[in-house]
């Protein structure tokens, strides 16, 4: 099924078809109707056309020939009216219902994205690459509902012409079908080529994808500093200009030529063919006067079709990120956390990982790999290791934010794979190495700790000074209230080192909430050298987690750890007290002494 999907590639029409039946199959079948009347009435006008011509040769003499022309006169002023009416009705219509699908679609994304209990799906590279494709629905420069009025228009079109075919076919079935085919076939060919030159650059969904990212690069505030230090900015101009020109430059002759010169060939041969069977069956007498003028105007009627508008590029533009959202979304739904699972009541029971590997998607290397470790309640346990050791990962695995690639974890017994995944995240307060710096009052990103609750500003005030964080309140001009983020009016930022205390305290704020373990990746990084001497003692010690994890690279703060190990190459390769693996003389002596001495010498 995965593999389908992935190697699949469905078309955007059939994707927008069954978005909009999706999102509402009543004013999806409406808008159908209305399409089918408005393609169906201009052939209904020419046979009408025709009769009325026809009724009026014969002259006005008899009282019955009188209402026959005057009814008929007025069901072709009605089809016109009808006519002109169903083009706005669709257009309406069409737009309403584009807007719709695009809103149905953003939040099915948003909440997809938001469902899977772990954070597999979006560490997947393939699916990620599907996501930014997906993503440019309201964001790109066609809009889904200017996709869905363009299919109107060109269903509409289509239609009409296929509706002069049909009565052609009453006057030579092999002929009429002849001309219609060949109508077509020219209309797909120049259609496909027009298509394809208008459209290619929205089309090549790697190029957009990788000039996004360049353009999301020169646009972002956080990269500003270094494109200009670094003098990137002619590099990022060039990457920019080879990822998205292409597209355009790729317009060019192409072997489709030959295909459209020999539609416009059987064109030209099967019309000219009709035009004198047409006028010869005029002039032997064998179609009547109404019956010519219905057949030439049908005939007529079939050129519409070959129009070229810039419809075809509004349908694949606007239409191109729906299979991929609609993909996605399938995808996404299927990582959705299964319902019910056991539930581990506090206080935590161990946790032991046994003989536990994981590679991440996509990846041939092991991140961990024979990984066994118990974490006891009660303790505070101190993880160190080189860089990419898989100390994170660890905590990813611990969280039930990855599950393992083998072996397995268990707590109290009991394997994590069959516990509720939410109920056991609700467990965890933790401060990841990237934590998260939510666009909010600074209330609020300590309180977003434990949203279940009702936000009390005293609890709040108390987690903010647990995190030696209350003496910002003071400096920032809305004290606890003001937006953390710059883009606000009034909104104020924060540095780095006072960004991560927030964050510490959100942490402090769920464990006081009732989240009995305390995952720090790396809390003390930006903190300046009094906090961080601190930081042990007057936060860890009084955290009131029953179970803390602790990663840090800095020394000074793991010494005071219950226990101390040492991950390496995926595995643990020292276990024990700071003394113990001081006497052990292993590595993390080796990086203990090799801190503390840079530490006296600076
Ligand atoms: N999302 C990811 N996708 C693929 N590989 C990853 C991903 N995250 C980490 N890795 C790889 O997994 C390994 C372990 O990474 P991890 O982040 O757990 O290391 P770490 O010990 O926390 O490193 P650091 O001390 O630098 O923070 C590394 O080789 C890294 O390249």
């Amino acid at each position: 099924m995965r593999s389908t999907e992935r190697g699949a590639r469905p078309s955007p029409v059939l994707a927008l078809l069954r978005a909009g039946i999706d999102t509402d199959a009543r004013r999806t079948v409406t808008l159908a109707a209305a399409v089918a009347t408005s393609g169906a009435l201009p052939i209904l006008i020419a046979i009408a056309n025709g009769h009325l011509v026809g009724l009026v040769r014969e002259g006005h003499q008899d009282v019955a020939l009188g209402q026959a022309v005057s009814l008929t006169a007025v069901a072709l002023a009605a089809m016109f009216l009808c006519l002109q009416l169903t083009a706005l009705v669709i257009n309406i219509m069409a737009e309403d219902l584009g807007r719709r699908i695009g809103d149905a679609l953003r939040q099915k994304m948003m909440a997809a994205m938001l469902r899977p209990a772990t954070v597999a799906p979006l560490e997947d590279r393939e699916l990620l690459d599907r996501i930014a494709v997906a993503r440019s629905i309201g964001t790109s420069q066609v809009e889904v509902h200017v996709a869905v009025t363009a299919l109107a228009n060109l269903s509409v079109t289509r239609l009409q012409a296929l509706a002069c075919g049909i009565v052609l076919l009453w006057f030579d079935p092999l002929l009429g079908a002849l001309v219609t085919l060949a109508y077509f076939a020219l209309t797909l060919a120049l259609a496909a080529e027009y298509r394809d030159q208008q459209g290619a650059v929205y089309t090549e969904s790697e190029r957009v994808r990788r000039s996004g990212y360049i353009r999301d690069l020169a646009l972002s505030g956080e990269a500003a500093k270094e494109i200009r230090v670094f003098n990137l900015a002619d590099w990022l101009e060039r990457q920019f200009a080879s990822a998205w020109r292409p597209g355009v430059a790729g317009a060019r002759l192409s072997p489709a030529m030959l295909r459209i010169l020999a539609a416009c060939a059987a064109v030209v041969a099967a019309h000219t063919v009709l035009f004198h069977r047409l006028t010869t069956a005029a002039a032997d007498g064998s179609i009547g006067f109404s019956g010519f003028i219905a057949f030439t105007t049908a005939a007529a009627g079939l050129v519409s079709v070959i129009a070229l508008t810039m419809d075809l590029v509004y349908l694949r533009e606007g239409a191109l990120a729906i299979p991929a959202a609609l993909s996605v979304i399938a995808e996404l739904n299927r990582h959705a956390p299964p319902v019910g699972g056991e539930r581990v009541a506090a206080p935590l029971p161990p946790v032991v990982f046994e003989n536990v590997g994981f590679r991440y998607p996509g990846s041939s290397r092991w991140a961990l790999r024979g990984l066994d470790l118990e974490i006891r309640p009660g303790e505070t346990l101190a993880v160190v290791g080189f860089n990419g050791a898989g100390k994170t990962t660890l905590v990813k695995l611990l969280c039930g934010l990855q599950r393992p690639t083998e072996g397995r974890i268990t707590v109290g017994g009991r394997d994590l794979a069959t516990l509720e995944p939410a109920a056991w995240q609700r467990h965890f307060a933790v401060v990841f190495q990237h934590f998260n710096r939510y666009p909010v009052s600074f209330a609020e990103n300590i309180a977003f700790g434990a949203p279940r609750q009702p936000a009390d500003r005293e609890q709040i005030e108390e987690s903010a000074r647990a995190a030696g964080a209350e003496t910002l309140a003071g400096r920032l001009a809305h004290g606890y209230d003001t937006v953390l983020s710059r883009r606000y009016p009034d909104g104020d930022d924060l540095s780095g080192g006072q960004w991560q205390r927030v964050a510490v305290a959100r942490a402090l704020h769920a464990v006081r909430a009732g989240a009995p373990c305390l995952v720090l990746d790396e809390p003390t990084s930006a903190l300046d050298a009094r906090a961080e001497a601190r930081f042990y003692d007057e936060v860890m010690e009084r955290s009131g987690a029953s179970m803390t994890l602790l990663i840090s690279h800095r020394f000074a703060t793991v010494r005071h750890a219950d226990r101390i190990i040492t991950l390496d190459g995926g595995r643990i390769t020292e276990d024990g007290s700071h003394d113990e693996l001081m006497r052990q003389e292993g590595v993390y002596a080796q990086m203990f002494t090799l801190q503390a001495k840079r530490f006296h010498v600076d």
